[in-house]
């Protein structure tokens, strides 16, 4: 167990499934027990709890993280501007091939094999598998091809029903690998009769790999008319309810490799996905998701082409090229499927059921299962909302740290009421926590702070919350200082305004500049050193 320096004392859990909400109280005085029958309580109407449907609007101050150009959405990184890149022209891309399977010593099956994974990893991004499950995979006779084999097989392995239609095959080892692989997976393989001619009747996306690179002249047969079929897709796309889309290896077929669609009559791909880096004709793409996949291209081929490519963060296979799609935030709605929540499987002590909620979070991998919002309100009563990380509970109370000289623990010495926010998304839950947070003793502080990794501690010290400082060069020099201070493992000092009071942020908050007393946004960095950036009100 570990120490507890922030309680909330009397508190309301309410757990929901799917957005079912049912409310669980714990009597007002006590957090320990609870006397009063669950089932009594989930048998309360909804309507009681939300009364009619309200429309919210809140005015006032937004925090958002900073924008540099780049930034990162679910995982994929996201290049704002795609002329920042470099685009090959089709002699330098068939160059790049041979360097690398050349003096480079790739094979082409591993290349293969990434600049798929790269696609299927794209395609996973953009169309859930709830709508797009039935992905036909159109593959031409090169490597293009061969890369749509292998994303097939990956679209199966991430749970997608994907079918082939391979209509010219290539004998050579590597193919017939690959479609052993598909076969021995069960995946269909069309030929082009099987396929009906408006082939969203029976496909959600349409995988075009049929020609990469080394495309010339105009599409021979069957090719031609596979191709048509997409293009007349659009038509069909237009009186059907749910259209399906079409996502390019490469190149869109049947485009010219570096004029693009030149007549105008070409497919129309919703996404593209350029490998190694993308060719000229993907200036003309104007589909709504272009990607850049293919992940190996090694310094020196960087070097000898003079190119400005994106880097890939963590491990991503993929970046995205250009802005996402503006989206509908009124249309965006999911469709919650999860088990039913059941009376009789809530534990009468709330504590017990959050156990069992935080075990289901944690067998099912989510990323940070400990983050809640915390909302505090000071004497003005007006409610602000952050991250905090929960390091441990028990019946008396859900335990976090943070600085004292934060705006936080500033409102809670002024209202001790406050709430905390779990949603564990992928699980479809969330638990609600409302109570009044009190200090925790000293010792207990000294304790959980030195049990922190030495850069956390120093962090705390360098990071004096809610204070005005030069610049952000400032926090970092601090940083290096005390870095060097404590160089040889000596005791960190416990700073006097940190700890015994509610928790542990993500990391802590410095206001770096004060413009106008506007509001601000969060920096996320290393050793949990934050700052703000104040942005002007709206
Ligand atoms: N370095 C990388 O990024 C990697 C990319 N990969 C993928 O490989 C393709 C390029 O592969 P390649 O085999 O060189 O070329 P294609 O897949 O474009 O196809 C060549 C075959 O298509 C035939 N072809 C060409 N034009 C036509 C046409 N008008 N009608 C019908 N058929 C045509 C061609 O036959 P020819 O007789 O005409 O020469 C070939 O049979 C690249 O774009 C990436 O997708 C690798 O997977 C990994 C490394
Ligand atoms: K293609």
């Amino acid at each position: 167990m570990l120490p507890l320096l922030g309680k909330t004392k009397t508190m309301i859990l309410t757990y929901s499934s799917s957005f079912i909400t049912h409310l669980l109280a714990l009597p007002p005085t006590s957090a320990s027990t609870s006397t009063r029958p669950v089932s009594s309580l989930l048998h309360r109407s909804p309507q009681g709890f939300f009364g009619s449907i309200l429309r919210y609007k809140l005015r006032g101050y937004c925090s958002s993280r900073v924008n540099r150009g780049e930034f990162m959405a679910s995982n994929i990184k996201v290049v704002q501007n795609p002329d920042s890149i470099s685009y090959l022209n089709q002699r330098e891309a068939a160059e790049v091939d041979e360097i690398l399977m050349g003096p480079l010593g790739f094979s082409v099956d591993q290349l293969m094999e990434l600049a798929g994974l790269s696609v299927a990893t794209a395609i996973a991004e953009v169309y859930n598998l709830k709508d797009y499950n039935r992905v036909l995979t159109i593959c031409g006779p090169g490597n293009n091809g061969g890369d749509g084999l292998v994303v097939a097989r990956h679209l199966y392995h991430f749970g997608y029903k994907p079918f082939v239609c391979y209509p010219k095959r290539t004998a050579k080892p590597l193919y017939t690998g690959l479609v052993t692989q598909l076969e021995s997976l069960g995946i269909p393989f069309l030929s082009v009769d099987d396929l009906p001619m408006n082939l969203s009747e029976d496909f959600n996306i349409l995988v075009d790999a049929m020609f990469g690179f080394s495309f010339h002249g105009t599409p021979r047969a069957p090719f031609d008319d596979l191709i048509q079929r997409l293009v007349n897709l659009q038509n069909y796309n237009e009186i059907n309810k749910k259209p399906s889309v079409i996502a390019s290896i490469d190149i869109p077929s049947g485009w010219h490799v570096e004029e693009g669609d030149t007549n105008g009559d070409g497919i129309k791909p919703d996404m593209l996905v350029s490998l190694t880096a993308p060719k000229l004709c993907a200036k003309k793409f104007c589909g709504s998701h272009h990607f850049l996949g293919g992940r190996f291209v090694p310094p020196s081929i960087v070097d000898k082409f003079n190119l400005h490519l994106p880097s890939y963060p963590g491990s991503c296979m993929c970046v995205r090229i250009g802005k996402a799609p503006q989206i509908d935030i009124s249309s965006m709605r999911e469709n919650y499927i999860s088990p039913e929540f059941r009376e009789e499987e809530v534990d009468p002590d709330p504590f017990l059921q959050f156990q069992k909620w935080f075990d289901d979070v944690m067998a099912a991998g989510l990323k940070e299962p400990n983050a809640m919002a915390l909302c505090t309100a000071g004497k003005d009563g007006k409610p602000s909302s952050r991250m905090v990380l929960l390091k441990g509970f028990d019946k008396d109370g859900f335990v976090w740290y943070t600085n004292y000289g934060s705006r936080k623990a500033k409102d809670l010495s002024e209202n001790a009421n406050a709430s905390l926010l779990f949603y564990w998304d992928g699980l479809n839950r969330q638990v609600r926590i409302e109570g009044s947070v009190q200090k925790v003793s000293e010792e207990e502080s000294e304790h959980y702070f030195h049990s922190r990794p030495r850069g956390s501690q120093i962090g705390a010290i360098a990071s004096k919350q809610s204070t005005v400082i030069p610049g952000r060069d400032f926090l970092h020099q601090e940083y290096k200082d005390l870095e060097a201070k404590f160089s040889d493992g000596a005791l960190i000092p416990k700073p006097e305004y940190w700890g015994g009071h509610p928790g542990c942020m993500i990391g802590y908050v410095i206001f770096l500049k004060k413009v106008d007393g506007k509001s601000d946004v969060w920096l996320h960095d290393y050793h949990s050193l934050h700052h703000h950036y104040k942005i002007p009100k709206f």
